[in-house]
């Protein structure tokens, strides 16, 4: 049965809307004011919001604004009053899906409805097909590590083990990480991602397990941290031999426990989190130059993965570039190129220090400079030896 919320000061309007609609088949859920009216938009996600313009406490513009925030993807009716039509016709522009006018005509206010709902439903499906659309990319390879990567992740992703990544920049850790998850039980909750090395030292322990408002300086508003928002999913954090030693502690403790606090708060969170690590470091030196906590170390290391640079695994780069001309050339709406087998041995001789990465970077490069096939020529023209 659809939810209906409808917002109106005005009992007499609550009533008659909410048995015309029950009648029509809808769950009817009454607010008297923008503020409690929040309060239900915030409780439960409802599938059309009928929303009076002029309220105490919070009128419906404001109200629009706020809902919008919270799910901009619910449809709100304004319902305007004999003086307010110019008001109506702003929230509309402001994002309103439409209005109706007191005293409600029946025919308009359910095909207003049925259009909103339709219209909601468009855009649910369109988010879900965009989701399968933007599937995690293919791990392109066929060279000995990277099969043997292919099955490990097979075994372990539908365990519950910690899995530490371990391999240059831009050799495709991320990507391990991301095809874990999906292999994974977990697949339906969040991948939630934390780059280690982005994050200013005093800001990291904030940023994995959140702060009440006021905890410090900068900390205005309550905040949940990342180990929160991967609750029942993955969370992956990236360029983990680059935290803190303060920030490891807390960290090996939301591991062994299962439990978080956030910054300045005094109560414990239970979280249900699978980690999964990366690091470019060596981090048993890391350990030995006391960077890095050896027990930590053990805890998030059960798997090992190392995913090794593209120079010792070059008979991946003919089918790693075909994927990314097919892959570039579909982006920038042009026919697929095609490329020598000179131009191929050559891009195989290159020093590849920047990995899949750079590859990617050049093959797009040659995509937009030379013509229908790429030649060695132009790869000599366009790809500096290092
Ligand atoms: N085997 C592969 N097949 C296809 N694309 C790949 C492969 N490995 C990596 N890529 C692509 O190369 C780029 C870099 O990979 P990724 O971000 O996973 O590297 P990384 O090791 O996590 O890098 P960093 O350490 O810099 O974060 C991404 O766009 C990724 O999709």
């Amino acid at each position: 049965m659809p939810d209906i919320l409808i917002i109106d000061d005005e009992k007499a309007i609550r009533k008659t809307l909410s048995e015309i609609l029950s009648y029509e088949g809808y769950s009817l859920t009454e607010a008297a004011d923008g503020e409690e009216g929040l309060t239900q938009f915030k409780a439960k996600k409802f599938d059309v919001v009928l929303c009076d313009i002029k309220m105490p406490k919070l009128d419906g513009i404001e109200f629009l604004q706020k809902a919008g925030e919270i799910n901009p993807d619910v449809p709100i009716i304004m319902i305007s009053g004999h003086g307010n039509i110019e008001t109506a016709v702003e929230a509309v522009k402001k994002g309103a899906y439409d209005y109706i006018s007191k005293p409600p005509d029946l025919n308009r206010l359910l095909i207003t409805i049925r259009n909103a709902m339709d219209k909601s439903n468009l855009v649910t499906e369109t988010k879900v097909l965009k989701r399968k659309v933007s599937r995690v990319q293919e791990m392109i390879g066929d060279s000995e590590p990277i099969q043997k990567i292919k099955e490990t992740i097979e075994k372990v992703a539908p365990t519950e083990a910690r899995i530490l990544v371990t391999g240059e920049n831009g050799v495709g850790k991320e990507l391990v990480a991301r095809w874990v998850h999906e292999k994974s039980n977990r697949s339906n909750g969040p991948l939630v991602e934390v780059n280690c090395a982005a994050i200013p030292t005093e800001l990291i322990e904030s940023e994995l397990f959140g702060h009440e408002k006021g905890s410090f300086t900068s900390a205005i508003k309550q905040r949940i941290g990342k180990f929160e928002q991967a609750n029942g999913g993955t969370l992956f954090l990236d360029e983990i031999g680059d935290m803190s030693l303060s920030a490891q502690a807390k960290v090996l403790r939301a591991l062994q426990e299962g439990k978080i606090t956030r910054v300045g708060a005094d109560k414990d969170i239970s979280v249900d989190v699978r980690v999964i690590a990366a690091t470019n470091k060596d981090l048993l030196k890391e350990v030995e130059d006391k960077n890095f906590r050896l027990d930590l170390y053990h805890r998030l290391g059960v798997i090992l993965i190392h995913v090794p640079s593209l120079n010792n695994r070059k008979q991946d780069i003919p089918l790693l570039v075909a994927q990314f001309l097919g892959d570039i050339c579909a982006d920038y709406g042009v026919a697929k190129k095609g490329i020598d087998e000179d131009a191929l041995k050559l891009l195989q001789e290159y020093d590849w220090t920047g990995n899949i990465r750079e590859l990617r970077n050049v093959v797009e490069r040659l995509v937009i400079l030379s013509g229908k096939t790429i030649s060695a020529d132009d790869v000599r023209n366009y790809v500096m030896p290092k």
